[in-house]
């Protein structure tokens, strides 16, 4: 979708900004652009909508060479969220969301249509906000109205410089929150400009870190994590890379245990010594139907006479969704001062997670993406199998 062909831009003054730089960008896909400050990614980004021209090379849009296409109708094809926003401060929210298809010739009451649809998609109630002015809206709201006047004509190209950088860490986060929501159904193709690798990493499909004018390295957020191919690189994603690295490896099927299990409408003394004579000391129990219900303990179960499992299992609050990042099933652990979390699918039980696993899913994924295959065809020595 978005294609840089050996581009070089060096200003007056002879800097050089960007240095023969070649990379794509797929149809739908999101690709942040990461590096320190002065690294070039502000003038890598200017380019593809012609604020800033190559000094050599080549880009394309959608197959296009955009030296080639006028720039008012090129930026029309290409929303632009900044930092600072740029609202018009005389106007109403729903006015400065309606800007851009107001401009390429919407009927009025169509280009507002729109505009309260888009402003309802990033949060914001059209019908309390639409008809404040911009200095009526804390920061966070100006960003979502920045990023809902960007996709009101339908750009099917969306770039984004600093987009969450002024607003505080705990809104920043349920900003990116709600765009990578949204971002899951418009899959509009993005290229994000950031310095922070935490953002970079929870929001890019791939990332390319800058060094001086050049991509270091170009990869999705766990190969960068987990590979990083130079130095510069590993220094930039810095010394926690595996801890950070655990919010981008998702829980598989494969990474799980099967626990000793027990059925709700077993008997428990006779569940007790099912489990005692595997070495047990407690069980999942499920319903018919293999859902979560519980856990109970060996010895209550035993004690407990010709009762059911039923009614001596404790409800557990310990589980994740499958496809959950690992981070999530540590953070989960940790709340519940567990040592495994359930795994479930829907309601239903698929085993446990525990530190060991946790570790195992982790390694297997870095050596996955070093060898570039799926994780269940990584071999692993682990030391409990020694
Ligand atoms: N108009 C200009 N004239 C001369 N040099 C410029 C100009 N614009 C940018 N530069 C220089 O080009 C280099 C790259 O700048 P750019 O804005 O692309 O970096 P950046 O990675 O986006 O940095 P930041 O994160 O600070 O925004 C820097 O050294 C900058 O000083």
């Amino acid at each position: 979708m978005i294609r840089f062909e050996r581009v070089t831009k060096r200003y007056a003054d002879g800097t050089t900004a960007v240095d023969d730089l070649s990379f794509e960008v797929a149809e739908g896909e999101l690709v942040t652009l990461v590096g320190p400050s002065g690294c070039g990614k502000t003038t890598t980004m200017m380019m593809i909508n012609r604020l800033i021209e190559p000094t050599e090379g080549k880009i394309f849009v959608d197959g296009e060479d955009i030296s080639q296409v006028d720039p008012v109708q090129l930026r029309r094809r290409i929303g632009y969220v900044i930092q600072q926003v740029g609202l018009f401060p005389h106007r109403t929210i729903l006015d400065n969301t309606a800007t851009v298809p107001a401009l390429v010739g919407w009927k009025r009451a169509k280009a507002k249509a729109r505009a309260a649809e888009l402003l309802d998609m990033v949060g914001l109630d059209p019908k309390k906000y639409g008809s404040r002015y911009p200095d009526q809206l804390s920061g966070g709201q100006r960003q979502r109205v920045g990023v809902a006047r960007a996709l009101a004509a339908d750009p099917p190209v969306l770039l984004m410089d600093e987009p969450f950088g002024a607003v505080d860490p705990v809104v920043r986060e349920q900003l990116q929150d709600q765009f990578l929501e949204m971002q899951a159904s418009v899959r509009k193709t993005v290229v994000m400009v950031t310095h922070d690798i935490e953002e970079a990493v929870r929001l890019g499909d791939r990332i390319a870190v800058y060094g001086q004018g050049r991509i270091e390295q170009f990869d999705s957020p766990g190969a960068v994590l987990g590979n990083p191919a130079t130095p510069y690189v590993a220094e930039f994603v810095g010394a926690d890379r595996g801890l950070k690295r655990l919010s981008v490896t998702r829980i598989e099927a494969d990474d799980l245990e099967e626990p000793p299990l027990a059925r709700l409408d077993e008997s428990a003394a006779a569940a007790a010594a099912r489990l005692r004579a595997q070495g047990a000391r407690w069980a999942v129990c499920l319903d018919e139907d293999g859902d979560l219900h519980g856990w109970a303990g060996v010895d209550e179960l035993a004690l407990a006479g010709d009762a059911q499992v039923g009614e001596l299992a404790h409800r557990m609050n310990s589980w994740v969704p499958v496809g959950a990042p690992l981070k999530t099933a540590f953070g989960v652990m940790l709340q519940h001062d567990a040592g495994w979390v359930a795994v479930l699918d829907g309601a239903r039980f698929l085993g446990v997670l525990t530190p060991a696993k946790l570790h195992e899913a982790l390694r297997r994924s870095v050596d996955a993406d070093a060898l570039g295959v799926s994780r269940d065809q990584v071999e692993f020595d682990s030391v409990s199998d020694a």
